[in-house]
């Protein structure tokens, strides 16, 4: 379903992806995971159009997507991290917004819209500005935004970042369900218990490169996702020094 060669990406001197290749295949529920700056984001970002790799190829649905971008992004449905919302509208209007702009006819977006509220439990939140929405109601109304095309493959960067247990627990159904009815997501997440659960497979990225992908029980090579992360990541580091932290300003 989604096939990565090579991705390449620097920013000035700094190499942020370097040689990434996955192979994501259709109906998996595929994680990513790896320390604070590892080029996940980026990674994600030449994935779904957003960022020009420097070398590399990502295919979806057999779709070169730097080469045939409409026909890829018809099949994509993506969360970005740091998205831009429109953010005057209300959530109603942002998902009918959504739909329009995947070529929806209004009937399809109003029986969407109304399937994807009652899923992501926003029935209260749906006539208010989005700018006036807490940061896990945000996440959700732009995660429904994604789905309303029922694109093939989702792309998700840290979604359940901000979102409380209750809602976290729900939108892992609402994508399990997805996923049992064919569709592929490729998520990033710093939550490995979450990752545990819900993906069949996983990438462990650190430094742009894969240090380890495949299915969950390959990953974890006999250990906790976590335990396996933190040796490939470099261990932990002993918390010394700091010690006027200890001192207290009073
Ligand atoms: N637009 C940019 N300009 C310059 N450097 C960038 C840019 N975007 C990312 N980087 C750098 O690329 C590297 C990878 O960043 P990226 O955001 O992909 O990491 P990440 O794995 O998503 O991290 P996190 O878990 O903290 O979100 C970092 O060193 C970051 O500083």
């Amino acid at each position: 379903m989604l096939a990565i060669d090579g991705l390449v990406k620097q920013f000035g001197g700094n190499t942020a992806v370097d040689h990434i290749s996955l192979d994501v295949r259709a109906g998996s529920f595929f994680g990513i995971v790896g320390p604070n700056g590892a080029g996940k984001t980026t990674t994600l970002s030449m994935v779904t159009g957003l960022l020009r790799p420097d070398a590399g190829t990502v295919r979806i649905n057999d779709i070169d997507a730097w080469a045939d971008p409409r026909a890829a992004k018809r099949a994509t449905g993506v969360l970005p991290d740091r998205l831009r919302l429109f953010d005057r509208l209300t959530g109603g209007q942002l998902l009918s917004y959504s739909g329009s702009l995947r070529g929806l006819d209004s009937r399809t977006v109003r029986e969407r819209s109304a399937d994807l509220i009652a899923a992501f439990g926003l029935d209260d939140a749906i006539d208010r500005l989005v700018a006036d929405y807490s940061a896990g109601m945000t996440k959700k109304i732009a995660l429904a935004c994604a789905m309303i095309h029922a694109p093939r493959l989702l792309v998700l960067d840290e979604p359940f970042e901000s979102v409380d247990p209750v809602s976290a627990a729900n939108l892992t159904d609402i994508l399990e369900r997805y996923v049992a009815g064919g569709g592929t997501v490729v998520l990033s997440s710093h939550g490995m218990d979450l990752i545990e659960r819900v993906c069949d497979s996983a990438a462990i990225i650190v430094g742009g490169r894969v240090l380890a992908s495949g299915t969950l029980d390959e990953v974890r090579a006999g250990e906790t996702l976590e335990d396996r992360f933190v040796e490939l990541a470099g261990g932990r580091q002993a918390a010394e020094g700091m010690e006027w932290l200890h001192s207290f300003s009073d």
